[in-house]
């Protein structure tokens, strides 16, 4: 659709861009990306044949543009600039009918059907209808941007170039705009360009990226292909972290902020964690960084307060979370800073021990309910009776884990667990078989994430020996611990 081939330019003397080419494919979006005064708009211009570039060549549909006439070209291309503070004083309709010009022929030319239809429709896709007989100046910038996408839509045309078109926006009117372009390119094969500023937004909704440094093409390809940390740091000169997006799989980044906060004494010892009649707690006073299976807020996060609650055997799960919502709002803890769990073992059966390692303390909590313990050996060959039991453990440690070692210290917490059921000759009741564990055990891993750093967690890593030794050893006093009062 679009080929853009060894493009120089600039103003006056000044080249801003220096031999740019790039291809887009019909029904593609590309974001182009940079950071200020890199030339965006520049190419953009140049691109819409409001500047012409020193040398180079700008094809549409494989034919030169200057080949074009104004006419010809608008029908095959429509520009929307930056919005700028201008006071309108046109109703939307009106705006939006402004993108028919191209369509009209000769001085005296009617308004047609087919005009009338594309304007409404254009009104109706970025849902601006309703307010068609508003003037401009009475809407929000959000509402606005919709009127002149509206126009960029009405013009019919195959090749749409956008330049920041979220600017200023909050974020529903981002997405709506985003959502909207981004069905258009699906739906209806139009293609688009725009200039971005937000990097996630771009590699969320574009499917291809062109990410510019000083008037050249840095990279140019897929999200995965172009948004790289190493990449994105370098031309920006930013500190970012890159992860993967919650529910896409688009890169996402976030800045590292290089203000750290003042270092006090962010150390967890045992004297932190209160037993108390319905659970076990640790309030930090700073968040420590947790991966866990818990109940409430499982998964990667950073939280303050952790609670083991007793429940009765008979609790009701159904509403499990709301019910727990409202546990943790009666007990003062924020439901967004807490990782909680539940069990049917009594708080004072807890088991917590420190261990002083050479890079500082860790701290094993284990309550063992196993009650129904299993055997997940065994697990596909028959149904599950409720039986109430679980193996809840936590372990915190005072030093800086990188991702693997939070999941190997998962791991090595596992077979660790699995180990003293072993040793305790815990047996599955059904299958008489060494069980494993119970259906519903969970496990938490917290670092204050300060300290030495520790990249791996596995058994012979020096994380992974004390995980390992102290899980062991907990579970095993956890489970001798119940076994007193069955
Ligand atoms: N009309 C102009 N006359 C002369 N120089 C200009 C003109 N417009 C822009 N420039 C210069 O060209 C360079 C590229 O500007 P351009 O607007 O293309 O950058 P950009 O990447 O879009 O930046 P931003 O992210 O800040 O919008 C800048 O150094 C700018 O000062």
């Amino acid at each position: 659709m679009l080929q853009v081939k060894n493009i120089c330019g600039g103003y006056g003397t000044t080249p801003i861009l220096k031999d740019i080419s790039f291809q887009v494919g019909k029904g593609t979006f590309l974001g182009i990306l940079g950071p200020n005064g890199c030339g965006k708009s520049t190419l953009l211009k140049i691109i819409s044949s409001i500047l012409k570039p020193s040398s180079g060549k700008i094809l549409i549909d494989d034919k030169e543009i200057e080949s074009y006439s104004n006419r010809e070209l608008a029908k095959k291309m429509t520009v929307l600039p930056q919005l700028q503070g201008t006071i309108f004083s046109n109703t939307v309709r009106e705006t939006v009918s402004i993108g028919r010009y191209p369509h009209q022929k000769g001085f005296f030319s009617q308004w047609s059907k087919e005009d009338e239809q594309a304007v409404n429709q254009a009104m109706l896709q970025t849902g601006v209808k309703r307010y068609e007989n508003s003037y401009l100046e009475n809407l929000s910038g959000g509402e606005r941007q919709r009127v002149f996408i509206a126009q960029a839509l009405a013009q019919s045309s195959q090749l749409v170039l956008l330049d920041e078109p979220t600017n200023h926006l909050d974020i529903a009117h981002q997405q709506q705009i985003l959502d909207m372009i981004r069905k258009e390119v699906t739906e209806h094969g139009l293609t688009v360009v725009s200039v971005l500023h937000d990097i996630n937004l771009a590699a969320l909704y574009c499917d291809e990226l062109l990410l510019m440094e000083n008037g050249q093409v840095r990279a140019f390809g897929k999200p995965h292909e172009v948004v790289l940390e190493k990449e994105i740091e370098d031309v920006y000169d930013a500190q970012i972290s890159l992860q993967a997006h919650p529910e896409q799989p688009k890169p996402q980044i976030t800045i590292l902020p290089e203000i750290q906060e003042p270092l006090k004494d962010k150390r967890i010892t045992r004297n932190h964690i209160q037993i108390k009649s319905e659970y076990v707690e640790l309030r930090s006073q700073f968040p420590l960084r947790v991966l866990s299976s818990a109940v409430h807020n499982a998964g990667l996060g950073w939280y303050e307060n952790f609670i083991n609650r007793t429940v009765k055997p008979d609790y009701n799960i159904e509403h499990v979370q709301e019910e727990f919502i409202q546990f943790l709002n009666k007990e003062g803890l924020s439901p967004t800073n807490t990782v909680g769990m539940m069990t049917a073992v009594e708080s004072s059966k807890a088991i917590i021990k420190q261990y002083n390692a050479s890079f500082g303390e860790v701290i094993v909590i284990v309550t063992a309910g196993i009650g129904g313990a299993i055997d997940v050996s065994k697990t596909y060959e028959r149904e599950f009776p409720i039986r109430v039991g679980t193996i809840n453990i936590w372990v915190i440690v005072n030093a800086k884990l990188s991702d693997e070692a939070f999941v190997q210290a998962m791991m090595t917490a596992t077979e660790a667990k699995v180990k003293a059921l072993h040793s305790e000759q815990v047996v599955d009741v059904q299958t008489k078989t060494i069980a494993t564990g119970t259906p519903t055990d969970s496990l938490l891993i917290a670092a204050t994430q300060t300290g030495d750093y520790m990249q791996y967690g596995g058994p012979i890593t020096p994380v992974g020996k004390i995980v390992g030794r102290g899980v062991f050893e907990a579970t095993i006093e956890a489970i001798r611990n119940y076994r007193k009062g069955d």
